[in-house]
């Protein structure tokens, strides 16, 4: 079940934005970071794909065209988390979290619905969170709930924008984990907008590198992640290091012009 997307455009009131992007098949089970400089395009990638802009091109879910599922459809098979974070209603998490997955997994019986959540809220850790009410949270612990309302509907397709921003060191890599563990069992596939590319690194198998005029990189981070690219991305001058564990990271030295 790979997820394929060709040719696609997508404009802002005839200001495209995204312009003929085909990427290479990303294979079930994936989880890639999308990432690339402020206002390339990437938030507008995964609302794309969740079906909240219009477009043209093509996307598909394995051999499902994502243009034509139903709204009810498109809900159960895809997970989006914005880069907003959740409303800081007087709702109580555990009551968000419910109506997120009742709303979608009909075929859960009660006890299975109480199941998932459990699993959610353990999962991410955040069981102390889930009878307290959103308007008495704080931003890091609201974007774990929200984490927790996408998650729960084990969905086939995550899009999940900027899911760290507002989190400490150990819930980015809880974070990271979850998501990781849940593509990885159940072969969903994780798209990741990030600025945090050491994060993204860490855990991704993929990077689809955006930039301005398109698609720069895709493909393994070590394949992808190059002096060469940092500074036509970013901007920066940097380096990527093998850490004691072997994991690659990037140094950055100082801000260059991109050419
Ligand atoms: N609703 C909108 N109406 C008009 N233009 C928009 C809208 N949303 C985004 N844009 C524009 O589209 C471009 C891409 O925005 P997008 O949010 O997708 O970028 P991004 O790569 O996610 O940026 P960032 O890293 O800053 O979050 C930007 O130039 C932005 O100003």
């Amino acid at each position: 079940m790979a997820l394929t997307v060709t040719d696609l455009s997508v404009a802002y009131r005839q200001r495209p934005v995204l312009n003929h992007l085909s990427l290479s098949p990303i294979a079930a089970g994936s989880l890639v970071a999308v990432i690339g400089p402020n206002a390339v395009g990437k938030s507008t990638l995964l609302k794309t794909i969740t079906g909240l802009l219009p477009y043209r091109g093509d996307v598909h879910l394995g051999e499902q065209d994502l243009r034509r599922l139903s709204p009810a459809e498109r809900f159960r098979a895809l997970g989006y988390l914005p880069q907003t974070l959740p409303q800081a209603t007087t709702l109580v998490a555990y009551e968000t979290v419910f109506s997120a997955c009742r709303a979608v997994r009909h075929d859960l019986s009660a006890s299975q619905v109480e199941a998932a959540l459990e699993t959610a809220f353990t999962t991410l850790g955040i069981e102390a969170l889930a009878f307290r009410k959103l308007s008495e949270m704080s931003g890091g612990q609201r974007q774990m709930v929200g984490l927790a309302q996408v998650l729960v509907r084990q969905p086939r397709l995550l899009l999940l924008d900027e899911p760290t921003s507002a989190l400490d060191l150990h819930w980015q890599l809880n974070v990271l984990e979850t998501v990781r563990k849940a593509t990885a069992d159940s072969g969903a596939i994780a798209l990741v907008a990030s600025h945090d590319i050491n994060l993204a690194l860490r855990f991704c198998d993929e990077l689809l590198v955006l930039g301005p005029a398109g698609l720069l990189a895709q493909g393994s981070p070590a394949d992808v992640l190059t002096p060469a690219l940092l500074r036509a991305t970013y901007g920066i001058e940097g380096r990527v290091e093998y850490c004691s564990r072997g994991s690659p990271m990037v140094l950055t030295d100082r801000a260059v012009s991109p050419h």
